[in-house]
């Protein structure tokens, strides 16, 4: 193999000068499975012992509290067991005993709660309330919401809302508005364009180009429907028509909604027409009329609202910034901006905290917002004067930075190349960059594979691009289990053809596979090669050898599912936490915030709690029963007896509402209904039940959600309606021997035996949506509006002037982003990666970029086992039965 001994020597010698190197500010690129973490504590422990630095001079910064808390557990252990070799009375015996000492005054952590200690010494220059909190996303997004709310009432009191009104005549309703705030309100820290030129576009073109063509298309059409009903052209144009009589078109958003039904490919099945070189024609001629008039209309009409919308959009995000300062609350980019601020506004302080945290570490750098680029330069500069950050340069050894380029998936998040290689120009004039290619995770076959399936995805090596990575080789030295030994390597485990290629099905086809091949595997048919105090053992695989990934969040749970009914416990994180349970205990709560709102007491009574059939509550109201908290039937029948106890439950539970604290009242009615247990037996148990568990601890970190019944309900509501603010929990959570399933943003530093590259479908080829310029100053950022046009697919309602070329340049970022997050996923697996495939749709496989170096690797043979029967509750309407007796 060409150089291989070579670049395992570099390596080598890349890892010396780690902790040798001590005065040399270095940036290091390390691959996967390279040991990042274990080289940051390497040169922690060499800076104490050489005394070049003392514990508490050191600040690590990770890119989770979980990372940090892995961190600070090894550093710890690495002094503890340096301490247990060093001689006594040694020098170095000493200063480890002082470094153990003070380890609690050294900082790690994320770069969040960094800048909130920056803050919390120096409110003063910060501009700062002292008492400041730090809001974490949910809070922040409630805070966001409840500011926008108040500042629509600010504009309605101040007579000031014929700026909405104005707005509404653009086609714009308030959702849209919001969504335009959201989206600003991203990005403070960004100067976002507006084109305030741009001129409204005179709707007589579509007048007068369109109606014609309608007018005239129209005579062709059969007055009678065709046997094979109407073409997409057909049925579009007497849409059109009987739009044009029945709507005013001197309004131009009439014409402009009936302009937007002919945005799309409409096809013509000539022989329904009454002529068919005339139906030929037509298609043609919309076909033509769509792209050369109506797209770059929609596309001036896009331009035009977009300063509209975002002109409206600044003021209202101005207003929750000020409130947020008024109330001393800090967002996470607040604590950013602002701890960057205090260090660019007072060369003082830079001054004081270079001294104080002289030693800096940066991990998972790839991937960390742009600002903290220029807090760690103002950090470390070593010019005291200067306050502009590009023009910095670390002191010598000041910085010590890690990352993978190679493995940068958080671009949604502000991650930036081009902020990255900029810092990597400057470390090269001042330090070294230095490259960690030996892999300690995965055997050798997995890394002949990644090799050759990167080798072409990433740009040439040692080429800076600003959008893709360069290739650097993998140097793997597990060597393959011996033959026999263990089941190891790459396979492709393919879905057949679904019908309809219906994602659901794909998935839970492919979900049985998984769980069947877990089973099959744990029944002692797969060893696991490991390598203790240098020694290669094997050992049977077991159900935590098992890291199911997937692209998207959807199906985890039901992946969690199918394992459950294997009989195999799950863990899983990143998946959506509505359920049923979830969603009816809302319902209950809305209930009791206003018993006397029927609506929502009949769909309590109906729902999975009560579990009442139409047929009961029918008798009951005809027996001159009144469904409302506030009467009781005296002589009931039988059939509609349940009513009545039904209600009777309800009124005791609104009893314990008026008495107790919220939380206490809504725990009690969990347990009383019996939730927790009835969860457990039901399908996906596990984590219906551990979600319901989380759900009471999330309630119980809210004051005011736990105080007050009104404010729980709305937490719950919120919870229901963002899915990004609650995630599932199994109750097998954080238990060693779980299979973990996840989405693949979440397997950041993971590593298991055996990874599963599961679920190929869902795939959805989304368009950019924002693109940010950071190599300017102030950075400047091209921001999108869109809504949803059907519950798939949303449409951009306003763009800047000359989006289409910016978000071409986008695209380019976004794709290379996707082959980076294939690399992550690949590179997890220690001794066998298995692909799932959907060969007959690979536009909906998230894992088809894959395919070609797929090609000549095995498919896995799948031996069918038996699932593990369980008792279970098969409707969740039974519940409320059991309940009532
Ligand atoms: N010097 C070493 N010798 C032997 N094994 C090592 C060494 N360094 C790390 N390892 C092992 O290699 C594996 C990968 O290490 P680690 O998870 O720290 O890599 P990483 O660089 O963070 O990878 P990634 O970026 O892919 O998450 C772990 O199982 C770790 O215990």
């Amino acid at each position: 193999m060409i150089n291989e001994q070579v670049l395992l020597q570099e390596d080598l010698k890349a890892r010396e000068r780690i902790e040798r190197n001590l005065d040399t500010t270095f940036l290091v690129e390390a691959g996967a499975g390279s040991g990042k973490t274990k080289s940051i504590v390497d040169r922690m422990i060499a800076l104490v012992k050489t005394e070049k630095a003392e514990v508490r001079d050191i600040a690590a910064i990770t890119f989770t509290n979980k990372a940090a808390s892995e961190l600070m557990g090894r550093f710890r252990m690495r002094l503890e067991s340096e301490l247990a070799g060093a001689e006594e009375a040694s020098p170095v015996r000493a200063l480890l005993k002082k470094a153990i000492q003070q380890v609690p005054e050294s900082y790690i952590g994320t770069i969040h709660a960094f800048c909130g200690r920056l803050l919390r010494e120096r409110p003063i220059e910060a501009k700062l309330d002292p008492s400041f909190q730090e809001m974490d996303p949910q809070e922040d997004r409630e805070f966001r919401d409840k500011c926008w709310d108040d500042y629509l009432e600010k504009l309605r009191t101040n007579g000031e809302d014929s700026r909405i009104d104005e707005l509404l005549e653009m086609e714009i309703n308030i959702d849209d508005l919001k969504a335009a705030y959201n989206r600003a309100a991203q990005y403070e820290d960004v100067a976002i364009m507006i084109d305030e030129a741009a001129i409204r576009p005179d709707l007589d073109i579509i007048r007068y180009s369109l109606f014609p063509m309608v007018e005239e298309a129209a005579l062709f059409i059969p007055s009678v429907v065709p046997e094979k009903d109407w073409d997409d052209l057909q049925r579009t144009i007497l849409a059109a028509k009987r739009y044009l009589r029945s709507m005013n078109m001197a309004d131009d958003l009439n014409v402009l909604a009936l302009a937007k039904l002919f945005d799309r490919a409409l096809n013509v099945t000539q022989k329904r027409w009454t002529d068919k070189n005339q139906a030929k024609l037509f298609k043609e001629q919309f076909q033509d009329w769509r792209i050369t008039t109506l797209q770059p209309f929609l596309q001036r009409w896009r331009e035009y609202v977009h300063p509209k919308l975002i002109g409206f959009a600044l003021p209202a995000v101005e207003f929750y910034r000020s409130r947020r300062m008024e109330a001393g609350k800090l967002n996470f980019q607040d604590l950013l901006m602002k701890a960057t601020e205090l260090l660019r506004g007072y060369p003082e302080v830079r001054a004081y905290f270079g001294r104080r945290y002289s030693h800096l570490f940066v991990d998972e750098f790839q991937d960390t917002d742009p600002i903290q680029a220029e807090m760690m330069l103002l950090l470390t500069g070593d010019d005291p004067a200067e306050s502009n950050w590009r023009k910095q340069q670390p002191r010598p050894g000041s910085v010590f930075i890690v990352g993978d380029p190679k493995q940068s998936i958080y671009r949604f998040r502000r991650a930036d190349i081009s902020t990255y290689n900029f810092v990597k120009k400057r470390i090269e004039q001042c330090g070294g960059v230095l490259q960690l290619t030996r892999n300690f995770r995965s055997v050798k076959s997995i890394g002949d594979y990644v090799n050759y399936a990167f080798e072409s995805k990433f740009s040439p090596p040692g080429q800076l691009s600003d959008t893709q990575a360069p290739y650097v080789r993998m140097l793997t030295t597990q060597a393959n289990p011996r033959e026999n030994a263990g089941l190891h390597g790459i396979y492709t485990m393919a879905v057949p053809k679904q019908a309809f290629d219906r994602f659901d099905d794909i998935a839970r086809f492919d979900a049985e596979q998984a769980a069947q091949f877990v089973a099959w595997a744990c029944g002692d048919k797969v060893s696991i090669q490991e390598v203790v105090e240098g020694k290669t053992t094997t050992r049977p695989a077991r159900p935590g050898d098992f890291l199911i990934l997937l692209k998207r969040k959807e199906y985890i749970d039901l992946y969690a599912e199918l394992l459950e009914r294997y009989g195999f416990p799950s863990d899983t994180a990143g998946s959506l936490a509505v359920f049923e349970e979830t969603k009816a205990l809302y319902q209950l709560a809305m209930v009791l915030c206003d018993p006397t709102d029927r609506i929502p007491l009949l769909a309590v009574l109906r729902g999975m709690l009560f579990g009442i059939s139409d047929d009961a509550l029918y008798h009951y109201r005809n027996a001159g029963g009144n469904i409302s908290l506030y009467s009781s039937l005296e002589c009931a029948s039988d059939k509609s007896a349940v009513v009545d106890q039904a209600l009777d439950k309800i009124r005791q539970y609104a009893k314990w509402v008026r008495e107790l604290p919220a939380l206490s009242a809504f725990s009690k009615i969990v347990i009383d209904h019996g939730l927790i247990p009835a969860a457990a037996v039901s399908e996906s148990g596990a984590i219906r039940c551990g979600t319901l568990m989380k759900l009471l601890e999330v309630l119980q970190s809210d004051t005011e959600a736990a105080n007050e019944w009104l404010a729980l309900t709305k937490k719950l509501g919120a919870l229901m309606k963002d899915a990004e603010s609650m995630e599932a929990a199994s109750i097998f959570a954080g238990k060693a021997d779980t299979v973990r399933i996840m989405n693949l943003h979440k397997a950041k530093g993971l590593e298991a035996p055996i990874v599963i590259l599961a679920c190929p479908c869902g795939e959805d080829d989304h368009d950019a949506q924002e693109h940010i310029d950071r190599m300017v100053e102030p950075p400047v950022g091209y921001v999108t509006i869109s809504k949803p046009k059907n519950a798939y697919q949303s449409e951009i309602i306003a763009q800047p002037a000359g989006w289409n070329g910016i978000s071409e340049k986008e695209r380019e970022y976004m794709n290379a982003e996707e082959e980076r997050l294939l690399y992550v996923a690949t590179t997890r697996a220690k001794q066998l990666l298995i692909v799932s495939q959907y060969p007959s749709r690979p536009a909906i496989d998230p894992w088809s970029k894959l395919a070609v170096s797929l090609q000549h690797q095995p498919e896995l043979d799948i031996v069918v086992v038996d699932q593990v029967r369980r008792e279970k509750i098969d409707a969740p309407s039974d519940i409320g039965s059991h309940i009532a007796e």
